[in-house]
């Protein structure tokens, strides 16, 4: 366990409308606003949280989902440790556009390894009575494209949000712990001179 506070960037994508401002907000200050303007352009709000032992500062990045804000959202995709892509259960189309939202972040934000990249499906608003997806039928889109962690939320009733964020923080200490422990391996080797490199690199 380390003692240090890590900075991590988190970035929240999907259509306007889904509840991606309205999760920021109930995560950092726990209020929601049944009548939220669209979000013009990014915004962000820090929050610090403990998980398994590691003191996080976690910088949440709120963008527009809005496809007239796309120049606005994209220069500030760069840098993020995760990609939240959040839908609507109540609108199949902004389930169906999620490879799109995944394809426009792995290309603005320049990563160089997607598939090692932790990205988080939410599906928001289920308190609502009318569902248009299914969780079977998200978790299946997860599993195809990635094996992605699929949570279910609701900002309105302050369902799951803090575990989603959570979640989140956990993806990305796995990735750097697997890092670390590649770098660990190339370091034994080069050592003991070992033609038997690390596994995971
Ligand atoms: N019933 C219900 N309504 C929600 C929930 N989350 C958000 N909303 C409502 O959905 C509308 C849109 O929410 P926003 O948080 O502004 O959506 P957004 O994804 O930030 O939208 P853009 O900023 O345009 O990208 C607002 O009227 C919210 O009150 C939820 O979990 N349940
Ligand atoms: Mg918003």
């Amino acid at each position: 366990m380390s003692g240090k506070s890590l900075l991590l960037k988190v970035i929240l994508l999907g259509d306007g409308g889904v509840g991606k401002s309205s999760l920021m907000n109930r995560y950092v200050t726990n209020k929601f606003d049944s009548q939220a303007f669209h979000t013009i352009g990014v915004e962000f709000l820090n929050r610090d949280l403990e998980v398994d032992g590691r003191f996080v500062t976690l910088q949440i990045w709120d963008t527009a989902g809005q496809e007239r804000f796309k120049s606005l959202r994209t220069p500030f995709y760069r840098g993020a440790d995760c990609c939240l892509l959040t839908f609507s259960v109540d609108d199949r189309q902004s389930f169906e556009n999620l490879s799109n939202w995944q394809k426009e972040f792995v290309y603005y934000a320049d990563v160089k390894d997607p598939e090692r990249f932790p990205f988080v499906v939410l599906g928001n608003k289920i308190d609502k009575l009318e569902r248009q997806v299914s969780a079977e039928e998200a978790r299946a889109w997860c599993v195809e494209n990635g094996n992605y962690p699929y949570l279910e939320t609701s900002a309105k009733d302050d369902t799951n949000v803090a575990v989603a964020f959570e979640e989140a923080v956990r993806q990305v200490l796995a990735v750097e712990e697997q890092l670390e422990h590649c770098m660990l391996g190339h370091t034994i080797d080069l050592q003991s001179s070992s033609k038997s490199g690390s596994s995971c690199c």
